[in-house]
């Protein structure tokens, strides 16, 4: 760990990663600063210097795309430039380089930043429904059965006990190529599915890039999972809301309910999965089964879009991470939230750049709503 006050810089410095449209959690890590009577500062990173967040962080730098055989380097010059105690990246292509593709996030670590994450065989299964499927079978966390569209002996052992079955991309994220339709009719949803799924490069479409799964009983939750930052696999904090409505494969409106039915799921997951900092994960909560019955369905290994319900409820989760970052005293109040609340999203905009302009300028402030 690093208090942010090594050679080349003297201020606790965070960075978030292609922080995209997510604006909000760079208020709330310097909200986070703040609240802790830190004076830090929030580095945005990003590659399109127009993005809402690209001039929105107290300092701004723009990136070669992932792809590009410039990022590794000017990455690992911006973390010794700039010396930052924690980087977190908000996009699930840039994490898959980070810890997949690269061994990029191993060298920031060796160099003393934290950054959150999941172990890397977890980080994969992110991104591939089918291995996500199998990883949570392993550890006992319920999970849909799920198979390819090309197993028609495995779909045709779903159709024999769901009526409805649920086709979707199997790389894909959020709801993509997402049908629920009759058993009857999954060779037309399976087609239009493959005709559209993202796909490894060296082989031609099939319904190896799609899944069908059962359709789940219950109803739609969104949990984050909290593993502590310099613990990977220790659970810090559950938080959950039941999503009312979905807009853009992003919770719209959601109403923040108690983390006990998911604390059992939660647990294992973050110990399994090596877990340090915040995950966003979808989860069907069946309370008509005994006991409570809860299915995963998807793990973002990042802040997601359902974070946003439960911070304006009580819990803060960057003010975990920067007191943990900065080996700040802090007490438990970071994980409690009023059950109950409802939030919904709304639409916002900012001049993000001028034609001919360069850079894009930092406003260190808030977005004008
Ligand atoms: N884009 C994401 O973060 C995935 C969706 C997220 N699970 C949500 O419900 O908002």
């Amino acid at each position: 760990m690093t208090d942010g006050t090594a050679a080349g810089s003297d201020i606790p410095t965070v960075v978030i990663g292609s922080a995209g449209r997510r604006l909000y959690l760079v208020d709330w890590f310097r909200d986070a600063f703040a609240s802790l009577g830190m004076q830090g500062r929030v580095v945005v990173t990003e590659n399109d210097p127009s993005s809402a967040a690209a001039g929105y962080g107290d300092l701004g730098r723009l990136m070669p795309r992932y792809t590009d055989p410039d990022y590794g380097p000017a990455l690992l010059d911006l973390v010794d430039e700039l010396r930052p105690a924690l980087f977190l990246s908000v996009n699930d292509y840039e994490l898959m380089h980070l810890h997949v593709d690269t061994d990029l996030g191993t060298q920031m670590r060796s160099r003393g930043v934290l950054v959150p994450g999941v172990s890397r065989a977890w980080q994969s299964a992110s991104a591939d429904k089918l291995m996500m499927a199998t990883a949570l079978e392993r550890i006992g966390v319920g999970t849909p059965e799920t198979v390819t569209g090309d197993d028609a002996g495995g779909i045709a052992r779903l159709a024999a006990r769901s009526e409805q079955l649920v086709v979707k991309h199997r790389l894909g994220s959020g709801s993509s190529g997402l049908a629920l339709v009759p058993a009857a009719r999954v060779d037309e949803a399976l087609a239009a599915a493959v005709a559209g799924a993202p796909r490894r490069e060296d082989r031609p479409p099939s319904g190896q890039d799609v899944v069908v799964q059962p359709r789940l009983r219950g109803i739609e939750h969104g949990v984050d999972i909290v593993g502590d930052l310099h613990a990977p696999g220790d659970l810090r904090a559950v938080l959950a809301r039941r999503k009312e409505r979905m807009r853009a494969g992003e919770t719209d409106k959601a109403m923040t309910v108690p983390p006990e039915p998911f604390v059992g799921a939660a647990t294992a997951i973050a110990r399994a999965a090596e877990l340090s900092g915040l995950i966003d994960v979808d989860m069907f909560l069946d309370e008509a089964a005994d006991g409570g019955r809860v299915c995963v369905i998807d793990i973002n290994p990042r802040f997601g879009g359902g974070y946003p319900f439960v911070h304006l409820a009580g819990a803060d989760v960057p003010r975990y991470c920067v007191a943990a970052a900065f080996a700040r005293p802090l007490d438990g109040g970071w994980r409690d939230y009023e059950i109950g609340a409802v939030s919904a999203k709304y639409e916002s905009v900012r001049l993000t750049a001028r034609e001919g302009s360069a850079a894009p300028a930092c406003s260190g402030g808030r977005a004008v709503r």
